[in-house]
């Protein structure tokens, strides 16, 4: 083998130095998945706000599982099927959507980052797609209309012990504009959020020494938060109290079926109901003339070694049959997991943790960045299935392998 000293004009096309760049999207744009976005979320946030997001119930049995499930799924290629476009948009609660999921309702939201809600509907706006507001939103729902009149708002409904209170908020909803109501009803009483407690956390965050070191090295989360509008709850008063006491005084263990047939009877929109995963429950559901479920377990955050819903899916839509709208949540950190369940049966996905990791690493930036890499990520998918849109997404592009990581119903 001969050799030269090297040359400079040969190697010129391959150095291509660039001056680093420094603004917002440039970082953004090096994250390549979710679990990138995680990671610099991490970094930026402190540790209180980034664990109430990243964790969940207990031992966090339901989330490792639900997240085992997705990883459990094989999906099937299909050769030479032409697929050069796919067509990622579907129909869901009477409207359309340009991409087969959704922001789900989160509650602090400006908390994990200044931006909060304005930059979740935005950013949900900007892509075509819905965006729900929590009761336990840091915006108001006139609020979060202001911000983005186009975007197709849902509002999530926890029943108040006071029904006028609840009456109040959905008059409120649907002169604001949102054409969908969630109701949660997987929380009758806060999960135990083991993280939250040892973190001592409160909101608002109170100012210890921990506090106050954790500052200096997460800055720009204290320049925003001590320099924007104090964080403040849409529809209920400031407290100070921890979490759990403060859902537990607000939320209603009694609740029945009666007061999801009432909430029925006074909201005139689709209404889904959020936290269905069994038979019993969607029967239930459903009889109260409920257009749509969603099969969640609110992201392992509620019953610890409550059923997985991707696992779950199968029964529900058994029990609810094919007219009813099914939207599924919990563990979704993919494009390829959202391909997973629809391929499954569900019509519809929400996005709680991935959409929070995007705005923690980077406000309404982050949330672009999130939702164009698990759109790419869905298409890529489709693309090697051999599957141009939504439509032709079920359960024979499905391995042999997932079907034996279901459990026997
Ligand atoms: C930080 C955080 C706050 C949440 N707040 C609410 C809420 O106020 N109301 C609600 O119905 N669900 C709430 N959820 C549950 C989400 O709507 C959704 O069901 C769940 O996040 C889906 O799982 P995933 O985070 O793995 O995507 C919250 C979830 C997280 C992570």
């Amino acid at each position: 083998m001969q050799r030269h000293l090297p040359n400079l004009r040969e190697l010129r096309p391959l150095l291509r130095v660039q001056a680093p760049r420094l603004d917002r999207r440039s970082r953004l744009a090096k994250a390549v998945d979710v679990a990138d976005l995680r990671r610099m979320a991490r970094r930026r946030t402190p540790r209180a706000a980034f664990d109430y997001v990243d964790g969940a119930a207990q031992r966090e049995l339901t989330l490792a599982r639900s997240r085992a499930a997705f990883d459990a799924v094989e999906l099937l290629p299909r050769i030479l099927h032409g697929t050069a476009t796919v067509d990622l948009s579907t129909t869901i609660a009477g409207g359309r959507s340009a991409l087969p999921f959704g922001i789900a309702p989160t509650g602090f939201t400006r908390f994990m980052q200044a931006e909060g809600e304005d930059a979740g509907v935005g950013a949900a706006a900007a892509a075509g797609i819905p965006f729900s507001l929590s009761t336990m939103g840091t915006r108001s729902l006139e609020q979060v209309a202001a911000v983005a009149p186009d975007a197709r708002r849902w509002f999530q409904l926890y029943l108040w012990k006071d029904r006028q209170k609840s009456l109040d908020l959905l008059e409120r909803a649907q002169a604001a504009g949102f054409d969908t109501l969630l109701v949660t009803v997987d929380t009758p009483v806060a999960g135990q959020r083991l993280r939250d407690t040892r973190n001592g956390m409160v909101i608002p965050p109170r100012l210890s020494l921990a506090t106050i070191a954790d500052a200096s090295y997460r800055p720009a989360w204290w320049f925003n938060f001590l320099t924007t509008e104090p964080l403040a709850f849409a529809s209920l008063s400031g407290s100070s109290q921890d979490l759990p006491s403060l859902i537990n005084s607000m939320f209603d263990p009694t609740l029945s079926l009666d007061d999801l047939a009432w909430i029925r009877s006074v909201w005139p929109g689709r209404l889904f109901v959020k936290g269905i995963l069994t038979r019993e429950d969607t029967r239930r559901a459903l009889g109260t003339g409920a257009d749509g479920l969603v099969v969640s377990n609110h992201g392992g955050r509620q019953l610890d070694r409550a059923p997985v819903s991707l696992e779950a899916l199968p029964a529900v839509r058994e029990e609810a049959g094919d007219d009813v709208e099914i939207i599924l949540d919990s563990g979704i950190l993919s494009g390829a997991d959202i391909v997973a369940a629809l391929c499954a049966g569900a019509d519809f996905t929400l996005i709680g943790r991935a959409y929070l990791y995007g705005l923690m690493a980077g406000g309404r930036d982050g949330v672009d960045r999130v939702i164009e890499l698990l759109a790419r990520e869905i298409e890529v998918t489709m693309q090697l299935m051999g599957a141009a849109s939504i439509a032709d997404l079920g359960p024979h592009l499905l391995g042999s392998r997932s079907k034996d990581a279901a459990p026997a119903r």
